[in-house]
């Protein structure tokens, strides 16, 4: 992709892991509200691609994003517990407002970080927590509709849903990353609901480039590393995008780091 890609939160975690392993293969622009420091900025990253702005203003994203042709579209508050006045304001209104401009832009591909919180209502009492264990066989495949565990949940479902209608009225190719648990170098310890879910920093960046890569119309699919724990099936984003996972979080226990960048 020789045009440039519009990451934003790239300050955050997800945008620093995609950062870290592919900052350096495509023309970036990075949009956050936060100011950007020099160790989080890629080589080849010149200050005029570096935007502080609001997703949730359309001056400062249509700035930002004149010219691209996909866009990574993370900003917003991560927190399950997020209040409904901030889940409202930072992903639902700016997640419509990255959609809108994006059309405006021409924008060809949108891929948007969506959330295990999206579906967490499906972890029920009778499931658990035999579904974070290896020899279940329970799986969600991003064909099931959302069943949210919390407002911030309530916030990426609407994200979606706000992907469907521009993919149905404007034609953008839209997918949804419904991200597990993304953490840094190992797996979550002493969590069985997050080694199921895990994403390691590699596998996060090497998803997120599949989503600038392939070719797609309007998809759901799990973000999480080949876990042998697992309740989401990772079929969807192999067969959608070509997602080939390289990290399990089976290969980590306690102390016994397996060697290896994640
Ligand atoms: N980290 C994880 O395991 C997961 C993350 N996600 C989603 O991925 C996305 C990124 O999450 P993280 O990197 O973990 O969060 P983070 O909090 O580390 O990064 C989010 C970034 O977005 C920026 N931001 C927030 N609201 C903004 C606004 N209105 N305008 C401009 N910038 C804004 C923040 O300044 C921050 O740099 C979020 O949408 C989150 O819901 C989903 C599932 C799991
Ligand atoms: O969507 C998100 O999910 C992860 C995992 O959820 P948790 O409830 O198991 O912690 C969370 O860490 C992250 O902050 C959030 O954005």
């Amino acid at each position: 992709m020789d045009e440039p890609v519009l990451l934003t939160g790239a300050v955050g975690r997800v945008g620093q892991a995609i950062l870290r392993h592919i900052g350096t293969d495509y023309e970036w622009r990075l949009l956050d509200r936060a100011p950007m420091s020099s160790s989080k900025r890629p080589e080849g990253i010149d200050a005029d691609d570096i935007y502080i702005g609001d997703v949730t203003d359309a001056d400062d994203v249509r700035e930002a994003i004149d010219g691209c042709r996909a866009v990574v579209h993370l900003a917003g508050d991560p927190r399950p517990e997020a209040p409904w006045d901030s889940v409202l304001q930072n992903n639902i209104d700016g997640t419509q407002t990255m959609f809108e401009a994006a059309v405006e832009a021409g924008v060809e591909k949108f891929a948007f970080a969506s959330s295990n919180h999206a579906v967490g209502a499906y972890e029920t009492e009778s499931r658990t927590p035999d579904l974070y264990r290896p020899d279940d066989d329970y799986r969600l495949d991003g064909t099931e509709p959302p069943r949210p565990t919390n407002l911030y949940g309530v916030s990426k479902a609407t994200g979606e849903v706000l992907g469907r209608y521009y993919h149905d009225h404007h034609g953008l190719s839209v997918v949804n990353v419904r991200i597990g648990n993304l953490t840094e170098g190992h797996p979550p310890i002493d969590y069985e609901r997050g080694q199921a879910m895990w994403l390691s920093y590699r596998d996060c960046a090497h998803l997120f480039e599949r989503c600038l890569l392939a070719d797609y119309d309007y998809e759901t699919i799990y973000g999480i590393s080949d876990n042998d724990r697992k309740y989401y099936s990772i079929e969807g984003a192999r067969e959608a995008l070509g997602y080939d996972p390289q990290d399990n979080s089976a290969e980590w226990d306690g102390d016994d780091h397996v060697d290896g960048e994640r």
